[in-house]
């Protein structure tokens, strides 16, 4: 195909006129961003900078007016890019994450905070929620569950002795990929190293391609990868994320044994969020060990028609606790609605403690 040449100019020269004005306009929202920082610091010495609610209005709007060619998710994509680079302007915001670098976690604090945020790797979960509560970070990322395999435990346990709030969270879609490095030879995999989530994420393709193969559990998968640089015989299971940063090459893609697998994170750190239109709440609820007591707890959810996304039972740790159950709904704590209900919950539980209200997440 030849570019007519009169077409091609001028098409290029509309598009140097346009490129001019979304530059003047991204400047002028950043000064404006500057302003907004001056009057959150003059009202509040300690004033917090980073606004889920309003980070997560901002894209819902652009979303909803959005009128194409470029899809939504694209168009907020973008969005989430500049509102980065704002927030960087009125403050450089740190980020922990579960590492090490390349991990599905670093994918959803990038998702979540943009670009312009500065993310720290963090060895473990529990690393992560001692980092955000000594002030080290403003936020972390945690993996909370999966829709394969289900809750990561560990991080429902940190929450019951931390004083940490949930402040968002973050769906990512999980593809992983069989990756060898340059040096492997590929007809002799006789190894392959993942998470133990993500091996079991992709056991029944393993078993059709890979039935003799010894699966090796390691810590995270970027680990996994890094680890099949000096094996000529190992593959690994992994992310985009790993593949790039290790400089693997994909033998096989998207390689889930269920298509639509995805992983919830959650966004952890200190302030009340208010409300955004639509949020949910995260509360953690010790019942006493008698019969009936899920159903006295569940009970006024029903009555009051509050959705319930999640229940999640954990054992207790301590001996008051006899249940401690995990509870997501579909609200904000400053509804009166929910409000009522949790004073409901008060009186029939031996101890309640909200985790959290935050947007619903919208990339
Ligand atoms: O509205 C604010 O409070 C802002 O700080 C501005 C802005 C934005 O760029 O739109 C930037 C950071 C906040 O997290 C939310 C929104």
């Amino acid at each position: 195909m030849t570019d007519s040449p009169t077409n091609l100019d001028s098409l290029r020269e509309r598009i140097d006129s346009l490129d001019n004005e979304i530059l003047r306009l991204i400047s002028a929202r950043a000064e404006c961003a500057k302003q907004v920082a001056e009057v959150k610091t003059k009202s509040d010495p300690g004033a917090v900078f980073y606004r889920p609610e309003r980070e997560a209005q901002v894209l819902r709007r652009i979303m909803e007016l959005n009128p194409g060619p470029l899809n939504s998710e694209e168009m907020a994509r973008l969005f989430r890019e500049i509102m980065s680079a704002c927030l960087a302007l009125e403050q450089p915001t740190k980020v922990a994450y579960l590492g090490p670098e390349g991990t599905f976690t670093q994918q959803a604090a990038l998702k979540h905070f943009g670009e312009s945020a500065v993310s720290m790797p963090m060895a473990a979960i529990d690393e992560v929620f001692r980092e955000v509560e000594a002030g080290a970070v403003n936020y972390g990322v945690v993996p909370v569950e999966n829709s394969t395999e289900g809750v990561v435990s560990h991080t429902l346990d940190s929450f019951m002795d931390s004083s940490i709030r949930i402040c968002g969270e973050v769906v990512l879609r999980i593809h992983h990929h069989l990756l060898v490095a340059d040096t492997t030879l590929r007809d002799k995999v006789s190894r392959v190293y993942s998470h133990p989530q993500s091996l079991a994420q992709c056991r029944k393709w393993l078993d059709a391609h890979y039935p003799r193969a010894e699966r090796v559990p390691v810590s995270s998968n970027a680990e996994a990868a890094r680890m099949i640089k000096s094996e000529w015989h190992s593959a690994a299971i992994a992310g985009d994320m790993a593949a790039k940063l290790y400089g693997l090459e994909k033998v096989a893609e998207k390689i889930e044994d269920r298509p639509d697998n995805s992983t919830r994170f959650l966004i952890i750190g200190s302030q009340h969020v208010p409300m955004s239109g639509e949020d949910k709440t995260s509360i953690v609820v010790a019942m006493r060990n008698q019969p009936g007591a899920l159903h006295d707890l569940l009970e006024p959810f029903h009555r009051h028609s509050i959705d319930l996304t999640r229940l999640e039972t954990r054992p207790s740790r301590t001996g008051v606790w006899n249940y401690v159950f995990f509870i997501d709904f579909k609200g904000h704590v400053d509804e009166p609605r929910v409000a009522a209900v949790l004073e409901e919950v008060r009186l029939r539980a031996s101890e309640v403690k909200v985790l959290g209200s935050y947007p619903v997440g919208v990339l």
